[in-house]
């Protein structure tokens, strides 16, 4: 079983025992379930195309960040430009949770991607009741029909989907339906990184969608390459979030590329 499967094993454990504690229609009556969402598609055009992400620690890097407040980290995101925000709200291999996003969303004007693993539809309530504007499909986790529905759920809710794909099979999840298509250049299997394939891949998207490179964006070099290869955006956390002051190197990193 790769790390990927234990993911997925252990998050539906987790949605059966929240289903068993709060109800769809608890979530539907939550404070956010009828609020605006800030557009990340509109946001990517409007400013830098960062996406930063607020990340404690991972399965290939261990922990990266445990000392850093989120409200701190991410309104200098906001402060210093950057089109949105993610935040991982897995527990047990990305040390978040919900409330990451919960004591953030009423301090920042700038929409929030819930970063997580979504494999069931109560996740999508969910996403919503805590203020999520935007949700991440990863498409090896999902079935072409699965990212249809899901995407169709996202967009009733009123939310926005990012997919993300890896692979050229995943190319054929996509749908008009989605909004931004990420192409993680790290294999979620076995953890590489290789961003000439994601260049390849995105060569592949049909014109005219958002993309967005994610992931191992290690260097200023990296990251002006994938501009120069026409990435409309980027998604990046450990560059950020492995200083000590996350917030200090963004507004560094902004001032040295854009
Ligand atoms: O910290 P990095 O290498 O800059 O990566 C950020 C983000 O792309 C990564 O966290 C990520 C991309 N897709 C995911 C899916 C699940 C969990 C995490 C991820």
């Amino acid at each position: 079983m790769n790390i990927l499967d234990s993911i997925i094993q252990r998050k539906k454990e987790e949605i059966s025992v929240a289903k068993s504690h709060i109800s769809i229609q608890q979530l539907k009556d939550s404070e956010f379930f009828g609020k605006e969402k800030f557009s990340l598609k509109q946001n990517i055009k409007d400013k830098n195309g960062i996406i930063a992400e607020f990340k404690r620690k991972s399965p290939s890097k261990g922990i990266i960040n445990n000392q850093s407040s989120p409200l701190e980290v991410v309104s200098a995101y906001e402060n210093f430009g950057a089109s949105g925000i993610s935040i991982l709200t897995d527990k047990d291999f990305f040390g978040g949770n919900f409330e990451d996003i919960l004591n953030v969303r009423n301090h920042i004007n700038i929409p929030i991607l819930r970063k997580d693993f979504m494999v069931d539809e109560y996740q999508f309530y969910e996403a919503k009741s805590i203020g999520a504007d935007v949700v991440l499909l990863i498409a090896s986790c999902l079935s072409h029909q699965q990212v249809q529905e899901f995407t169709a759920l996202a967009h009733e809710l009123g939310m926005e989907v990012l997919l993300e794909i890896h692979t050229e099979e995943e190319l054929n999840h996509f749908n008009l339906e989605i909004d931004l298509v990420g192409i993680n250049n790290r294999n979620l299997k076995d953890f590489k990184v290789d961003l000439q394939h994601s260049v390849q891949l995105k060569n592949q998207l049909p014109k005219g969608v958002l993309s967005i490179a994610e992931s191992g964006i290690y260097s200023i070099e990296n990251f002006k390459y994938l501009t120069e290869q026409g990435f409309d955006g980027f998604l990046m956390g450990e560059y950020f979030m492995k200083n000590k002051n996350p917030d200090k190197a963004f507004e560094e990193f902004i001032s040295n590329t854009i």
